[in-house]
């Protein structure tokens, strides 16, 4: 059949031809100018072992430190560099606070209004002066020192009594120090439902937010489909999800309320702005995730760095025995250290800020773009996804030497390499909010496990078992569990744990 080509033809086809040529035009424009990298659908490719910090690094080592993936219009720029994350996160942070749309940890599973994913707005913004308040100095967090070295000394008893749970030990130490910070509230011996909660709602987090995970995140409009039709597996995670966040919101926001009005409230941040007079309800909705942002996020970065650092301990014992002379010089046996000790501790300084830098919870973090912006000739447009890879800046050879070794002496002598705390705890306006409660806890950790344990390698049928560095999980981490020996250093440091606890 011989079909005729009429004018509306002629148009239509045109028409089309046109738009392909002026979108090839545009897209070589935007090639010519954007970062080096892919462009095309070779991008999806380059993102293979899960381990996304490593994916990246090989990127920029391939393409340099500024990169970018690009595909249809959608923009990924990476870098690994400490000096480009702080020109474009600290010195333009107007543009570059903002986070990337999440469909699926944002809208489908409700992770919007906690202040990780929240845009930088008003709501974030008064998100961040609570914290300021509660949290944002030496001098705020030295309130809560007292809270924090008995909640450490609990944390050595059941390390003692347990050594195999060394991990859920941990997380519980951190957890609980914050959840007295945010809601008042103690946790009780044993598991506790709340410290299994955080834990359970931050694995959670860390798959929902992956990058490129979740097909929904590339193609929004699929957020739209039914959750019964196959394929739609995402929408019935996300509810899951949904469900577990409701709790981790409303379960100790509830607690500190009735607290409040049975008159037997510990003074915390929820009780502070619950107790003013006129509570408005948009005010408690604000501090309800506001509370809820500060327990999430301590419940898991911290506890990720404090639990690497059993496993620093037992790799690299000259360093464990280094502090420990160093501890028992200053501090001596017949009692453990306190933050008193802190400025005296140089060597147990180092090892902390070595700590930081060698173990990143969170490897990588996300900005999106404002507006078109320009760096060093390129392009970067609107709406990029900015992906900053701490992992890699605390790894770069150009500012660490040897940077795979662990070597708290790096911080030492007259020329000391640069503190990680400039990149580990992120940049800019969104730098995180717990970065002096979090050091104070992980120092108070180390200072009092290196007093009084001795960690070492565990010996299995005669064979020492030697711990491997291996991170496990999304855009959260952890050292994946790994054993090792626990032993009290003498009768007298076990006398120090097992002594009566008391607040008063
Ligand atoms: C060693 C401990 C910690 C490390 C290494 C760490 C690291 C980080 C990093 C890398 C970010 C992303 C910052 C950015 O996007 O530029 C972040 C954000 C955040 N952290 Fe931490 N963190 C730690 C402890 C804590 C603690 C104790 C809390 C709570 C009390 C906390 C609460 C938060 C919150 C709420 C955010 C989101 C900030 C925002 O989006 O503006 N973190 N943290």
């Amino acid at each position: 059949m011989v079909s005729t080509l009429t004018p509306l033809h002629l148009i239509t086809t045109g028409s089309a031809a046109l738009v392909f040529a002026i979108w090839l035009y545009v897209r070589h424009r935007w090639r010519l100018n954007l970062p080096p990298g892919i462009h095309g659908l070779r991008c999806f490719l380059q993102l293979s072992n899960g381990k996304f910090w490593l994916d990246m690094q090989d990127f920029n080592r391939q393409h340099g430190d500024l990169a970018c993936w690009s595909l249809l219009g959608i923009n990924l720029v990476v870098t690994g560099s400490a000096k480009i994350a702080g020109d474009l996160l600290d010195k333009r942070s107007a543009n570059y606070s903002d986070r990337p749309r999440s469909v699926m940890c944002g809208e489908l599973s409700g992770w919007g209004k906690i202040m990780l994913f929240s845009n930088y707005n008003d709501w974030f913004r008064g998100h961040r002066k609570l914290f300021a308040q509660e949290i944002g100095s030496n001098s705020t967090v030295a309130k809560f020192h007292r809270m924090i070295e008995f909640e450490t000394r609990r944390t050595l008893r059941c390390i003692l009594d347990d050594p195999a749970r060394l991990q859920a030990h941990v997380r519980k130490n951190f957890t609980s120090v914050i959840l007295r910070i945010s809601h008042g509230y103690v946790t009780q011996e044993g598991d506790d439902p709340l410290v299994e909660l955080a834990h359970t709602a931050n694995s959670q987090l860390s798959m929902a937010s992956a990058p490129g995970l979740f097909y929904v995140d590339i193609v929004p409009l699929l957020k739209y489909i039914p959750s019964w039709l196959p394929g739609a597996g995402f929408k019935r995670k996300a509810k899951e999800y949904a469900a577990v966040l409701h709790d981790l919101v409303e379960i100790p926001h509830n607690y500190a309320k009735s607290q409040l009005a049975a008159g037997t409230a510990l003074s915390s941040l929820s009780s502070r702005i619950l107790g003013e007079p006129g509570l408005t309800d948009e005010l408690e909705d604000s501090l309800k995730w506001a509370a809820a942002t500060m327990y999430q996020g301590g419940a898991d970065t911290a506890n990720s760095v404090g639990y690497a650092f059993y496993l620093a301990m037992t790799l690299h014992p000259r360093v464990m025995k280094k502090a420990q002379e160093e501890l028992d010089s200053v501090v001596g046996a017949s009692r453990l250290p306190t933050f008193a000790d802190r400025p005296s501790l140089l060597y147990l300084e180092a090892l902390v800020t070595e700590l930081l830098r060698w173990h990143t919870p969170a490897p990588i973090t996300m900005r999106r773009t404002r507006v078109d912006d320009e760096y060093n000739g390129y392009f970067i447009p609107a709406d990029s996804f900015i992906f900053v890879n701490i992992w890699a800046i605390l790894r770069d050879e150009r500012t660490y030497t040897n940077p795979l070794e662990f070597r708290p002496e790096r911080f030492l002598g007259d020329n000391p390499e640069p503190h990680p705390g400039n990149a580990c705890f992120g940049f800019g306006r969104r730098r995180c909010p717990g970065y002096f409660l979090g050091q104070s806890v992980l120092w108070l950790m180390c200072a009092q496990a290196l007093a009084t344990f001795e960690i070492s390698k565990c010996v299995e049928n005669g064979v020492e078992i030697t711990p491997e560095f291996n991170l496990v999980g999304e855009t959260l981490v952890h050292q994946a569990p790994f054993k090792c020996s626990i032993r009290p250093r003498s009768s007298e440091a076990e006398a120090l744990i097992r002594q009566e606890l008391s607040l008063s």
